[in-house]
């Protein structure tokens, strides 16, 4: 435990998980080269996003069922040779559409197979208080793969064409297979708790146990309510936005697409951290999160006219914050379920994110061309990436996210009253706890 063997299977798991992330955003940067190659709308383009986060999502839960039966290292290697196969099929894909979808649609499955896997390695390599911390370094710097995606892949694409940037990406997957298949194992040797579910039907029997967990659902809502703007905007509305909307010059959203990921690198040990040290009040560090990020979208949809660059920027900073928070969903996770159902317990919680993030990246564009349309028919035809248009259609976040955060309340009180019953560990509201320690402290002066 915590060994320098544990080190470099974790660092082999997160090249993996960089990988992963570098095929997920490669389409996010390759829109204009595809929207020529294969001559569709915006609209067709933004399926081919969304159709990969669905496959995504809906695959982590017969991953996270896998996971508890086979273990992490069969499904990081396999999902390592999916995400190679997606990108070959992509990079001979023009100008077929179809074919694209279909190797997206690769892309999307071995990208489910991947974060989960990694996330439930590390109960096994690692212990105590540093569990929460390497949880959001492996969560944080997977965010590289975003970076590689806007540089080199895009670089490779500018001046070699489509088919050898993503034939080239393949070949780093076909990296990956290999520095997993040599540095990866399961767990130590000396770990006596068993690793995986004895039959099928255990792993499917555990899923409803994890489900019925109200710490597991809590997770979910986490997850939910502090990754999912995130994800909307630096995934698909965030450039069309800045760039359309707000007036920034593309090489300026690019930049602040990498401040979103730096912020996170800064946030997350920050919160891991805290985590560790108050894990009575997770919870509480979510909702702080969701208050923050109200604070700036409101801030930044109710300004009058444009609002300044620097409220922008400001935003992208709470944005990159909610990243690393979402990680204290499988925190809740870990320490509500035991090891061996882990795998599933992840693949609920990852569901939470990924379900907020297509539900309001489909639902904004929906709204976007119903103001757009309406903008015409009132004889003041607008751009359809007009900031008058984002400013309506971003209000879905409220709904969306509204819905979450009532979810987790609900949650929570059901987990609080089970920590109640089953130990005896009561957990009050947050201001008596903190005017309790602020007595505690003044009689100790
Ligand atoms: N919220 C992400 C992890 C993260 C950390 N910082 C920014 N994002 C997450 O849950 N990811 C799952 C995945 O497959 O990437």
């Amino acid at each position: 435990m915590n060994s320098a063997r544990a080190w470099i299977v974790w660092g082999a798991a997160v090249f993996a998980y960089v990988v992963a992330v570098l095929q997920r955003s490669s389409l996010g940067v390759s829109g204009v080269e595809a929207q020529h190659l294969f001559s569709v709308s915006a609209s067709t383009l933004s399926t081919l996003a969304v159709t990969q986060i669905v496959v995504y999502a809906g695959l982590q839960i017969p991953v996270g069922v896998l996971l508890d039966r086979v273990g992490p290292k069969v499904l990081l290697v396999s999902g390592a040779v999916v995400l190679g196969l997606g990108q070959v099929v992509v990079s001979v894909s023009a100008p077929h559409i179809g074919v694209a979808i279909t190797g997206r649609i690769l892309v999307g499955a071995g990208d489910a197979m991947t974060f989960i896997s990694v996330i439930r390695l590390l109960p096994s390599w690692f212990r105590g208080p540093i569990l929460p911390q390497v949880s959001q370094w492996t969560g944080n710097l997977g965010q590289i793969g975003q970076i590689l995606s806007a540089i080199p892949f895009a670089l490779v694409l500018h001046s070699q064409g489509w088919a050898p940037a993503f034939a080239g990406a393949a070949a780093v997957s076909l990296l990956a297979v290999a520095v997993l298949a040599v540095l990866v194992k399961n767990a130590p040797a000396e770990l006596s708790v068993p690793l995986v579910a004895s039959s099928w039907r255990d792993a499917g029997r555990q899923l409803g146990e994890s489900l019925r967990r109200p710490g597991t659902r809590l997770g979910f809502w986490s997850h939910y309510v502090t990754q999912s703007s995130g994800t909307v905007f630096s995934l698909l509305w965030g450039v069309p936005a800045l760039v359309g909307g707000l007036g920034f010059t593309t090489g300026e959203a690019s930049a602040l697409l990498a401040l979103l990921v730096v912020m996170g690198v800064i946030a997350g040990p920050i919160l891991g951290l805290l985590t560790a040290r108050f894990p009575l009040r997770r919870s509480n560090l979510v909702l702080g999160i969701v208050t923050m990020l109200g604070i700036m979208w409101t801030t930044v949809l109710a300004w009058p006219g444009i609002p300044p660059h620097g409220v922008v920027v400001a935003l992208v900073v709470v944005l990159g914050v909610g990243g690393p928070g979402s990680l204290i969903g499988f925190d809740f996770a870990r320490t509500f379920n035991p090891l061996r159902s882990l795998g599933v317990a992840n693949g609920i919680v990852n569901v939470g994110g990924f379900l907020a993030s297509f539900v309001m990246m489909y639902l904004i564009g929906v709204v976007l061309d119903a103001v757009h349309g309406a903008s015409i028919a009132a004889g003041h035809p607008t751009s359809i990436f007009a900031w008058s248009n984002f400013r309506v259609a971003f209000l879905v976040q409220y709904v969306v996210v509204g819905l979450g955060v009532v979810g987790l309340l609900l949650d929570r009180r059901r987990t609080r009253r089970s920590m109640h019953l089953e130990e005896g560990i009561e957990v009050g509201p947050l201001w008596v706890a903190l005017s309790r320690r602020l007595r505690r402290n003044r009689a100790t002066r």
